[in-house]
């Protein structure tokens, strides 16, 4: 049975950090999305960053911040995996010589939206997100996981409204490589509940 990985997004505090460090949680990622409620100055996402452990990889959520602000993320941060979920276009993602992965808008019309996955030949993997295209993300919107192709060339998440009693379902339905959850393990934006934390995890792990 494959194990699929856990990403935990829009960490803004210390102890939520290490509860999710201590979970084991694959991936943790940091918010530098200019307009979210989970956006991270620069100085507050280093100090979080120390708590952070090598097996845990680090993802750094930007949304079409300018060039020179995402390498200065990259340098002074050394994350894992860039996250893009804005406008930007494959030259720009691969930019920054870090793996990436391009979140893909799913509320308004998946067929169309799963058209444009060739924009992105340098993707490491898709993020299927269940917002409007042009919308902001991590705004706990589901989408018809069944709108998901049975293949695709490349490994993609799945995120948007997942929480512990939806998320067995939607590996179930989808087969996701791993799950991405923000509002569904918190009690409001960027303050993550720890209760909903562990559920969560003990419910994607039964899944598979
Ligand atoms: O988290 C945010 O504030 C955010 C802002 C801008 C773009 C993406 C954002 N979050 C991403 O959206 C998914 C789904 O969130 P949710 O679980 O539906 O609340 C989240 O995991 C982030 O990757």
């Amino acid at each position: 049975m494959t194990t699929t990985r856990i990403k935990f997004c829009g960490l803004t505090r210390s102890e939520d950090v290490a509860e999710a460090v201590a979970l084991g949680v694959d991936c943790i990622g940091f918010v530098f999305a200019k307009r979210s409620p989970r956006h991270l100055t620069l100085d507050v996402a280093q100090g979080l960053r120390d708590a952070v452990p090598a097996r845990v990889r680090l993802v750094a959520l930007m949304m079409d911040n300018p060039a020179e602000e995402v390498a200065a993320i990259v340098s002074a941060l050394r994350p894992d995996v860039l996250q893009f979920h804005g406008a930007e276009d494959d030259a720009f993602c691969r930019g920054f010589g870090l793996p990436y992965w391009k979140a893909i808008a799913m509320g308004g019309d998946p067929a169309s939206a799963l058209r444009t996955l060739g924009r992105w030949p340098g993707a490491d993997a898709f993020l299927f997100d269940g917002h409007a295209a042009g919308a902001q993300g991590g705004s706990g919107e589901r989408f018809d996981w069944t709108a998901l192709p049975a293949t695709l060339d490349r490994p993609f998440w799945l995120a948007g409204g997942l929480d512990a009693g939806n998320v067995a379902q939607a590996i179930a339905v989808a087969r996701p490589a791993g799950v991405d959850v923000s509002s569904g393990i918190e009690t409001a934006p960027g303050l993550k509940d720890h209760a909903r934390m562990r559920a969560f995890v003990d419910a994607a792990r039964g899944a598979g």
